[in-house]
């Protein structure tokens, strides 16, 4: 983590909780009192308006997600952008590889998904990340730099205002963890690569996400590009979830 960059501690509630539960964990992460790091939780789009309420005081800032690229009209199930900053979205996640994997979403839709979320001054966290296979077949370079390079060319002079979580597929929800040199590596592939594209690419937000828990997140965060973490299911603990964004100071 560079002095320059304030670390950054997301947690993905991905397909969890319910109003007691979440009524519980958010009490949890408040009475916690000042949080050394930035520190944020994206939930299912039912529940921004009790997380809206519940951390409007809070230091804690709160996202979806997912994101339509639509601003509005007949598109049954959808939520657009200006929905999210409705409820005070300060976040939404785009393209992770769950949605990337079983709603087939491209690179090119993920990308205008990230331009959608920025037009409405929310800031897209936008996932990249390689197979096991991929990694397996020497394509983890490739894979990424595919990836964000949509979003680059879609973004274009706005490139610097989103953030960017290196997620390996083979590490999400598995146990296993990248080990912070094989994170550290990515995550300098698309800081030099988002260099290429904005002047701006070293004040950029570069999170990690895979299996990190309150054991691996200090050396991970540690490593010269990765300013934070986006936490799936240790997010889902507040005791878990605090220790991690502790970790990142
Ligand atoms: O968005 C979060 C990631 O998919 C990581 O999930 P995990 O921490 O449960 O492995």
């Amino acid at each position: 983590m560079s002095e320059t960059r304030q670390p950054l501690v997301v947690g993905n509630w991905k397909m969890h909780g319910s109003h007691a539960v979440n009524e519980q964990l958010l009490e949890a992460l408040k009475s916690a009192g000042p949080l050394p790091a930035e520190a944020a939780v994206c939930v299912p789009f039912p529940y921004l308006a009790q997380v809206a309420e519940r951390l409007a005081r809070s230091p804690i800032g709160w996202g979806a997600q997912d994101v339509s690229v639509h601003a509005q009209g007949a598109y049954t199930g959808e939520v657009s952008a200006a929905m999210l900053a409705d409820f005070g979205s300060r976040y939404v996640i785009v393209g992770h590889s769950e949605r990337r994997q079983y709603h087939a979403e491209s690179d090119t839709l993920v990308a205008d998904k990230a331009k959608a979320a920025l037009a409405k001054g929310i800031t897209p966290i936008v996932c990249v990340g390689e197979t096991l296979a991929q990694r397996e077949a020497g394509e983890t370079e490739a894979v990424v730099k595919r990836q964000l390079s949509a979003v680059i060319h879609a973004l274009a002079h706005c490139v610097s205002e989103m953030v960017v979580a290196y997620e390996p597929v083979w590490a999400i929800g598995t146990g296993l963890t990248a080990t912070p040199e094989q994170a550290q590596a990515v995550h300098a592939l698309l800081r030099a690569q988002l260099a290429a594209a904005s002047p701006r690419a070293a004040q950029m937000k570069l999170l990690y996400g895979g299996s990190v828990k309150p054991d691996n997140a200090k050396i991970l965060f540690a490593q010269a590009d990765i300013d934070g973490g986006l936490i799936g299911g240790a997010s889902l603990k507040a005791e878990d979830f605090l220790a991690i964004c502790r970790a990142a100071a």
